[in-house]
C-alpha cells in the first residue's frame, strides 16, 4: 500500500466501458480505499487548470471592499438574507487565515433557486448564490459558471467511477445526484499581518513539520462531502495525512486537480473510502486555491449500499448532515440554529 499520492489520468473514464477504463477504476479505488487522496490529469475541461486561466476566477479578490462587502453573507453582516452562500470575509483571530466565497448550483444555472419548489426553496442549503455585479468584474460570471459545470461533470465521471470500484452497479449513485448542491469555494490566504495585534503563540496555530516550526493557515480537517476537485494556484501549503499518520505535501502541479474523499463517502461506504485529513501551512507568498465540493441533492436519502462486510446505518438526509457538519467550520459559525433537520431522528 502506497504512502505517497498518485497520479491518475482519468481520460478513459469518460469513454466506453474497456480494460482501460477497467483499470483506471482500480487505481482510483486503489487510493480512496488507500491514502484517501489522488490527483487527477487529462479530463474534459482541464484547460481551465492554467494560471491565466485560474486567474480570471480570482480576479474577484481585486475586487474593492465595498463590493465583497455586498455579497457577505448574514453572520458577518446582520442585514444579509443569505446564511449559507457568499463571502467570508478574513477572521484574523481564527486559526484558518482566509476569505472567500462559496457558490451553488445556480451559478450555473441561473433560475434555478426560482424554480425550485416550495419543499427546498426555504432550506438555506439552497439559497441563492450572491454574486458580484457584471460591471463591476466582466465576464466573470459567465467564467465561474464554465468552471463550475466542467467541475460537475469531473465528480459525476469519479462517482460512477467509484460505484464501480466499489463492485456496484455504475448508476448507484445517480438519482442522488440529479440537482446535487455542489458548492465552488474561492479562497485566499493572505500572508499574516504581523502586527495585527493577534495573539497566534498558542499551540493550534503552528506544527512543527520537518524539524521546523510551520504557521497553520489552513486547519487540520476531513471535508464532509462526497469528493473535493481541488486546483490549488502554484503555491505549496497544502499537506495530507499519510497512513503512516505523517503529513506529506500535496504539491501543486498545472493540469491536474487534488482530489480528497469525504466523511459523506467514507460513511456511506461504511468506510471503505478513507476520508483524509488535511491541511494548510503557511507558504512564503499569499496563496490561492479553488476548491469544488462535488455534492448530491439535499433531499437525498443516504442509506447503507449493498457492500458486504461493511456496518449498516441508520438512512439519513444529506442536507440534515451536511448541516451539521458545515456550520462546525469557522467560516459558518454561528448559524446551526438557522435549520432544523428535515427528517426526525428515530428515537
Ligand atoms: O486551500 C487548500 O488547498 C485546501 C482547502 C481545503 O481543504 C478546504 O477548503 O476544504
Ligand atoms: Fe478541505
Amino acid at each position: 500500500m502506497t504512502l505517497d499520492i498518485e497520479t491518475i489520468g482519468i481520460a478513459d473514464l469518460f469513454g466506453p466501458s474497456s480494460p482501460a477504463r477497467d483499470r483506471t477504476d482500480a487505481k482510483i479505488m486503489a487510493a480512496a480505499s488507500g491514502i484517501g487522496f489522488m490527483a487527477v490529469r487529462d479530463f474534459p475541461g482541464d484547460d481551465w487548470l492554467t494560471p491565466q486561466r485560474r486567474a480570471q476566477l480570482l480576479r474577484v479578490f481585486a475586487l474593492p471592499d465595498a463590493e465583497k462587502q455586498k455579497l457577505l453573507r448574514w453572520n458577518f453582516d446582520r442585514s444579509k438574507k443569505n446564511v449559507y452562500r457568499g463571502w467570508f470575509p478574513l477572521q484574523p483571530a481564527a486559526v484558518s487565515y482566509k476569505e472567500g466565497i462559496d457558490m451553488g448550483p445556480d451559478l450555473a444555472e441561473p433560475g434555478l433557486v426560482d424554480a425550485a419548489d416550495a419543499s427546498v426553496s426555504d432550506d438555506p442549503l439552497c439559497e441563492p448564490t450572491p454574486l458580484p455585479a457584471e460591471d463591476a468584474l466582466p465576464g466573470w460570471r459567465a467564467a465561474a459558471a464554465d468552471y463550475y459545470r466542467a467541475m460537475e461533470t469531473v465528480g459525476n465521471a469519479l462517482m460512477r467511477s467509484i460505484a464501480r470500484g466499489l463492485g456496484l452497479p455504475e448508476t448507484i449513485f445517480d438519482a442522488c445526484f440529479e440537482g446535487g448542491i455542489s458548492t465552488l469555494r474561492l479562497i485566499r490566504y493572505p500572508l499574516r499581518d504581523a502586527s495585527a495585534g493577534v495573539d497566534t503563540s498558542g499551540p493550534e496555530f503552528s506544527v512543527v513539520h520537518k524539524g521546523e516550526t510551520r504557521t497553520i493557515i489552513g486547519r487540520e480537517h476531513a471535508d464532509s462531502g462526497f469528493v473535493t476537485l481541488l486546483a490549488q494556484d502554484g503555491v505549496e501549503g497544502l499537506q495530507a495525512k499519510n497512513l503512516a499518520g505523517e503529513w506529506i505535501d500535496v504539491p501543486p502541479a498545472n493540469g491536474t486537480l487534488a482530489v480528497n474523499f469525504g466523511q459523506l463517502l467514507e460513511r456511506w461506504t461504511g468506510e471503505r473510502v478513507r476520508a483524509t485529513r488535511h491541511r494548510v501551512i503557511a507558504p512564503k507568498t499569499a496563496r490561492f486555491s479553488i476548491p469544488f465540493f462535488y455534492e448530491p441533492r439535499v433531499d437525498a436519502e443516504i442509506a447503507p449500499l449493498p457492500l458486504t462486510g461493511t456496518d449498516i446505518f441508520e438512512p439519513f438526509l444529506y442536507g440534515d448532515y451536511l448541516w451539521e457538519a458545515a456550520t462546525n467550520f469557522v467560516e459558518m459559525s454561528g448559524i446551526k440554529h438557522l435549520r432544523q433537520p428535515r427528517r426526525a431522528k428515530a428515537s
